[in-house]
């Protein structure tokens, strides 16, 4: 944890780290012979003596291990000079973690940069964070989330809510500070409940207007402040579809970067089977509906989608998203009850 609060450290361990490029938030993708990959650039430090550096890092490493993606061989100092940029900008990255190896990884955005010139000098391209979710393997996704959301979090809290001065980041950038008020801000999420309804037999799923066509979801809410998880989860069934849920099991988290980021809390719930009557709030909701386990089973096969194929009329969040395994948990316990009853 020392690189995040130590800036001598952080600046010495960006020296020959690995940043992931953003272009205004989207993450640098590279085609491999398996597929594309999230892309990291590793720094040249400056000429630093690399002997000296690793017998640093050693004793001031960052025990956060984070996922190892492909790297690219020419430096970033390189490239940004190429594309004629200040390579001290390499500088204003932000640090994610250690790798695996206990390489340190950071995140930097290169928005204000000329795109198709860098994307032809990293041999690669950036890529909306929602389509590289389809495309990046599952692993690499939290990384290129949590890139984007601590870029973005910087981009949006450049000054103090009390005085309107700026405020100034800290090395890793794990907090920014407005001397004049002496008010610390750190990155923040906002809690969000999702839950999946179940009457035993079928579970609920509903749509808002603005979902990709077909698609459906678990039910989720922001939690309000002061609340409980099962405050907000009791609240948020009630307000959407009118249902009374009861027998709440904790299934998962997830941070969620859309559209900014949430800390996502998965449970289950039932409902009583005679009371299954939804009444759905259309201001918040298009569609509600019960499913049926066969319905499930089906549409958790149709992963992931091709987005260059029709969506299917129904399909679910695909498994990257918290509500797939929500659903998968579900399907599953179906099936064991399902043989436990004889049936199919
Ligand atoms: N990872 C996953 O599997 C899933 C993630 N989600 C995410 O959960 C989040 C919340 O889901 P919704 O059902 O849309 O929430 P919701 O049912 O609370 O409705 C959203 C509305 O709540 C209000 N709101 C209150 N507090 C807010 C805050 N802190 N930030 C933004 N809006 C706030 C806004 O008016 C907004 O339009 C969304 O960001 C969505 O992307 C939703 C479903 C699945
Ligand atoms: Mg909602």
């Amino acid at each position: 944890m020392r690189l995040k609060e130590d800036d001598e450290a952080c600046r010495e361990a960006l020296k020959s780290g690995k940043v992931l490029l953003y272009h205004k938030l989207s993450p640098l993708l590279r085609k491999t012979s398996s597929g594309y990959k999230l892309a990291s650039l590793k720094t040249s430090g400056f000429n630093t003596n690399p002997f000296k550096f690793f017998h640093f890092i050693n004793k001031r490493i960052l025990h956060i291990h984070l996922y190892n993606c492909i790297p690219i061989s020419l430096d970033l100092e390189q490239i940004l000079e190429k594309v004629g940029k200040d390579k001290h900008i390499v500088n204003e990255s932000f640090l994610l973690g250690c790798t695996d190896k206990d390489e340190p990884q950071f995140s930097l955005d290169v928005g204000d940069l000329d795109r198709s010139a860098l994307e032809q000098e990293c041999r690669g391209m950036f890529v909306d964070l929602r389509k590289a979710f389809f495309m990046i393997p599952g692993p690499e996704s939290p990384l290129a989330a949590k890139g984007q959301a601590l870029l973005r979090w910087h981009q949006t809290n450049c000054f103090c809510s009390a005085t309107g001065q700026p405020t100034v980041r800290n090395q890793s950038g794990s907090f920014r500070v407005c001397h004049s008020s002496g008010i610390t801000y750190y990155p923040k999420m906002a809690p969000v409940v999702i839950v999946l309804v179940s009457d035993g037999s079928r579970c609920l799923l509903a749509r808002q207007a603005m979902f990709p066509p077909g698609m459906y979801s678990a039910l989720s809410g922001f939690c309000d402040m002061g609340e409980s998880v099962e405050e907000a989860l009791h609240r948020e069934v009630a307000e959407e579809v009118g249902l009374e849920v009861e027998n709440l099991q904790y299934s998962g988290s997830q941070h969620w970067p859309f559209p900014q980021s949430s800390f996502m809390l998965a449970c289950h719930a039932t409902v009583n089977p005679d009371k299954t009557q939804v009444n759905i709030d259309k201001a918040e909701l298009e569609d509600a509906r019960w499913f049926t386990y066969e319905e499930i089973t089906e549409a958790l096969q149709n992963l992931p989608r091709d987005p260059r194929r029709e969506p299917p009329v129904f399909w679910v969040p695909p498994s990257y998203a918290i509500a797939n395994q929500l659903l998968q948990e579900w399907a599953n316990h179906q099936q064991l009850s399902r043989k436990l009853h004889g049936l199919k």
